[in-house]
């Protein structure tokens, strides 16, 4: 039986990942599960999933946790430590990393030094620290497996084919909610109206990082490092109804891609049954009912997210974790009404072109530029609001 750590369980990713191997046809043993502050949700999945570890993030609220899981067997942990202990446990076979965040780095890093094979929802480990994890996945024999639905659909479409034979990955975008907005319309668009995706319903950041088209940026990047592949092989397409998840041209000119409903519960399943497929009651895509399927360009003059993580993964070395920090103290501005949504690209552009980049950066580096990123984002912040 597989046995899973996940990192993250109370969130989108991970509660869908909960429900997935609740009504798979095959028995997964979920053997810990995380939260940052959620208790009662956690307490809930770790009686319900029997669990043999719960760790909570936020170290004030361990005793909490504690005397709620009082008469259990369940071994309550905290803080990154405890996420590191989850992710490297002996009997542990594949951990899913749905943490949001950079965060998730260093848990990452240390399963995967362990030997375990990766579920890789959380984008921003890749775009933070991508040559470490990419490298040390290889020297250590693992797989990283992703759940990011483009990325999943690309992983599919490959399906073991050489790098070599790809022309180009194409990373299609539903455009957010504001696809149709004028530059001026952007400047009054509140969190309510940001947080609104027209397909998805997804984590508060990454919803707000649709919206600004910093998903898409930061996917690009993510893509960078899962296919090995430089940035002028990776395009952007906006498509509107979601349905195709990605395409890749190759080298002969043929382009395949994967379709589906927008439906994360597909990606994540396909991870944790990989590399077998099982049946499942998620609903069939039936195209006449679709009817349109539609591509535009992306408008990177108004989204200039889009454009910063092109650049600051052709520059390298620390820049991406800079533009992932700013971009996640920026989006919690946003979120906390701090910043206007049309001061998150501003916050991100004076904070990337502050940094002095390190290149061919060590782990330590890489976590010293988004420590220093995440402080002059703060100082940005107050200077522009
Ligand atoms: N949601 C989606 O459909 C998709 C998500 N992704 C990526 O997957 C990741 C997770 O996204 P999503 O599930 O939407 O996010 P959510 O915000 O819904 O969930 C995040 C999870 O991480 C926990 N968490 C938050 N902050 C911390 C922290 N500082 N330390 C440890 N744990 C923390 C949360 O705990 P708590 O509940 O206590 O806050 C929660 O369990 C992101 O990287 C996102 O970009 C990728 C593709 C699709
Ligand atoms: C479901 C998923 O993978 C998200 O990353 C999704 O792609 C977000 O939608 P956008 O295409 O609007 O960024
Ligand atoms: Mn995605």
């Amino acid at each position: 039986m597989k046995q899973i750590s996940i990192l993250g369980s109370t969130g989108s990713i991970g509660t869908q990942t909960l429900e997935v191997i609740e009504n798979l046809d095959e028995e997964i043993s979920v053997v810990a599960i995380t939260a940052n502050n959620s208790i009662d949700l956690l307490v809930q999945q770790a009686k319900k999933f029997k669990v043999d570890y719960a760790v909570i993030m936020n170290e004030e609220k361990v005793s909490q946790l504690e005397s709620k899981l009082t008469g259990t067997t369940i071994t309550v942990l905290s803080g990154l430590e405890g996420l590191t202990k989850v992710a490297t446990l002996e009997q542990v076979d594949l951990v899913i990393n749905s943490v949001v965040g950079a965060i998730g780095v260093r848990p990452t890093l240390a399963a995967i030094k362990a030997g375990k094979d990766i579920g890789l929802a959380n984008k921003e480990t890749l775009v933070t620290a991508g040559s470490i994890v990419t490298r040390e996945a290889k020297k250590n024999g693992v797989k990283l497996l992703p759940i990011d639905s483009e990325h999943n659909a690309i992983f599919q479409v490959l399906n073991g084919e050489k790098s070599t034979s790809i022309k180009r990955l194409i990373l299609t975008a539903s455009g957010g909610p504001f696809r149709e907005a004028t530059a001026s319309e952007l400047k009054e668009v509140t969190v309510e109206d940001a947080l609104d995706h027209p397909n998805w319903d997804m984590g508060g950041k990454i919803t707000i990082d649709s919206a600004t088209l910093m998903n898409k940026g930061l996917e690009v990047i993510e893509a960078h490092w899962l296919f090995d592949l430089s940035f002028d092989k990776i395009d952007v397409v906006v498509h509107p109804q979601s349905i195709v998840h990605s395409l890749v041209e190759f080298k002969d000119h043929s382009t395949i891609a994967e379709l589906g409903l927008p439906d994360m519960k597909v990606p994540i399943q396909y991870v944790l049954t990989y590399p077998n497929r099982k049946e499942n009651n998620l609903e069939s895509l039936n195209l006449a009912e679709v009817r349109k399927l539609t591509f535009e360009e992306a408008k990177t003059d108004l989204f200039s997210c889009l454009e910063y993580a092109y650049q600051a993964g052709k520059v390298g070395g620390t820049m991406p974790a800079v533009l992932n920090a700013a971009n996640e103290i920026a989006v919690s501005k946003f979120l906390s009404h701090q910043l206007k949504f049309n001061q998150i690209p501003e916050l991100i552009s004076k904070v990337i072109s502050n940094h002095q980049v390190v290149y061919k950066p060590t782990l330590d580096q890489i976590l010293q530029a988004d420590t220093w990123a995440r402080s002059e984002a703060q100082k940005v912040g107050d200077q522009i609001c």
